[in-house]
C-alpha cells in the first residue's frame, strides 16, 4: 500500500499569524486539486483542548447504554447514534449492506431554540457529565475559527476574489461527531466497515484521530491509501459542497475506515459547512459553471432521510 507521504502536509503558520499566504494557497490548491486530503500542522488549536475532547468522548461512550439512549439522535440531528442505526445507503462507491460499525455522539450548532424555517436548528442534547459541555463548546469555537480561516484560504487557492460567500459561514452549520469504533472480531467480513466508503457531503472536514489508524483514502485509480495518525495534525478534506462551490477545482474524495487493529478506535471529525439557507453554486471567478445551484438545507434533508432512522419520513410532514 502506498505510504502516507502521498498526502500533503500543509503548514498553516502564515495563515494563523496573518502573514502572506501566497505559497500556502498554492500548496492548498495542489493538495486539494489532486487528492482532496491533507494534513494541517501549526493550526493554532491547543493540543490540550483536543486531548480534553477525546477524554470527554471516552467518558461519554463508557456510559451505560440506557443512559446514552436517553439522548438518542433527535430530528435536529443532535444526540447519540448507536451502532447499527446508520447505513450509508446513498453511497454509490461500494455495495454497502451492513451498518457502519461505530457509535457516535453528535453536537451541532447550539441554538437557543428550534426555528421551523431553519432546518436542523435547535439546542444540543447534553449528558450530565462534569465539564463535557464546556470542553465540547470550547473545541467547537476553536474549530469554527479554524474552519473560517481555511475557507478563506480555499477561496484564495482557487482564485476567488469576491469573498462574500464567507458570510454564509458566519453562522455556520457545524457537526462535532464523537466517534467510537469498537474492537472488531478478527474474522469480520470484508464489507463490515467501521465507516463504509463515502464522500463527505459538506464543505470542510477537520478530523482528529487517535493513534490506532484505520482511515483510508481512495486515489483516482481506485487504490486505497492509509491516512495514518500524525500527532497534533488534523486531516482536512473537502466535501461535495466545496467541490461544487469551487466548480470542481477542489476534490471531494472517497474514504473509509477499516478497524482491523484489534483495538477500539476513537476519532473526532468536525464538519464545517455554510448556513442551511445558503445557495451552493460555483463561485464567481471559477469559470463556466459545471454544477446547478442547490439549496444546502434541502440537500441535507434528502441526505439525512436516506441514511438515518431518526429522519425517516420527515419529508412527508413538511
Ligand atoms: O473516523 C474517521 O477517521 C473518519 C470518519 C468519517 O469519514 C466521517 O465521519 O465522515
Ligand atoms: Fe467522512
Amino acid at each position: 500500500m502506498t505510504e502516507f507521504t502521498e498526502i500533503a502536509v500543509l503548514d498553516l503558520a502564515p495563515l494563523i499569524a496573518g502573514d502572506d499566504t501566497t505559497k500556502l494557497a498554492r500548496a492548498f490548491a495542489k493538495a486539494y486539486g489532486e487528492t482532496g486530503f491533507g494534513y494541517i500542522i501549526n493550526h493554532g488549536v491547543d493540543p490540550a483542548l483536543r486531548t480534553a475532547v477525546f477524554d470527554a468522548s471516552k467518558r461519554f461512550h463508557a456510559l451505560p447504554a440506557d443512559e446514552k439512549n436517553t439522548l438518542a439522535l433527535d430530528a435536529a440531528h443532535r444526540g447519540y447514534i448507536a451502532i447499527n442505526t446508520s447505513t450509508d445507503v446513498t453511497t454509490d462507491l461500494a455495495e454497502v449492506t451492513k451498518p457502519n460499525q461505530s457509535a457516535s455522539f453528535m453536537i451541532m450548532r447550539e441554538d437557543a431554540k428550534s426555528d421551523p424555517n431553519v432546518y436542523l436548528s435547535g439546542p444540543n442534547q447534553w449528558p450530565q457529565m462534569d465539564e463535557f459541555r464546556e470542553v465540547c463548546e470550547a473545541y467547537v469555537s476553536a474549530m469554527t475559527r479554524l474552519g473560517q480561516q481555511l475557507m478563506n484560504l480555499a477561496l484564495e487557492a482557487i482564485g476567488v476574489e469576491d469573498r462574500s460567500i464567507l458570510q454564509a459561514f458566519d453562522t455556520p452549520t457545524t457537526w462535532l461527531r464523537l466517534l467510537h469504533y469498537p474492537q472488531m472480531p478478527p474474522q469480520s467480513p470484508e464489507d463490515l466497515y467501521g465507516s463504509a466508503p463515502h464522500k463527505d457531503f459538506g464543505c470542510l472536514t477537520l478530523l482528529a484521530q487517535d493513534n490506532v489508524g484505520g482511515l483510508q483514502v481512495q486515489t483516482p485509480d481506485g487504490e486505497w491509501v492509509d491516512a495514518p495518525p500524525m500527532e497534533d495534525a488534523f486531516i482536512v478534506n473537502v466535501g461535495d459542497m466545496l467541490h461544487r462551490m469551487s466548480n470542481g477545482k477542489l476534490l471531494s474524495t472517497p474514504h473509509r475506515v477499516i478497524n482491523t487493529s484489534g483495538r477500539e478506535r476513537y476519532s473526532v471529525p468536525f464538519f464545517f459547512d455554510p448556513h442551511v439557507l445558503t445557495q451552493v453554486e460555483p463561485l464567481p471567478g471559477t469559470g463556466v459553471p459545471a454544477f446547478e445551484p442547490l439549496n444546502f438545507g434541502a440537500f441535507l434533508r434528502s441526505e439525512l432521510e436516506a441514511s438515518y432512522d431518526a429522519h425517516q419520513g420527515e419529508g412527508e410532514q413538511t
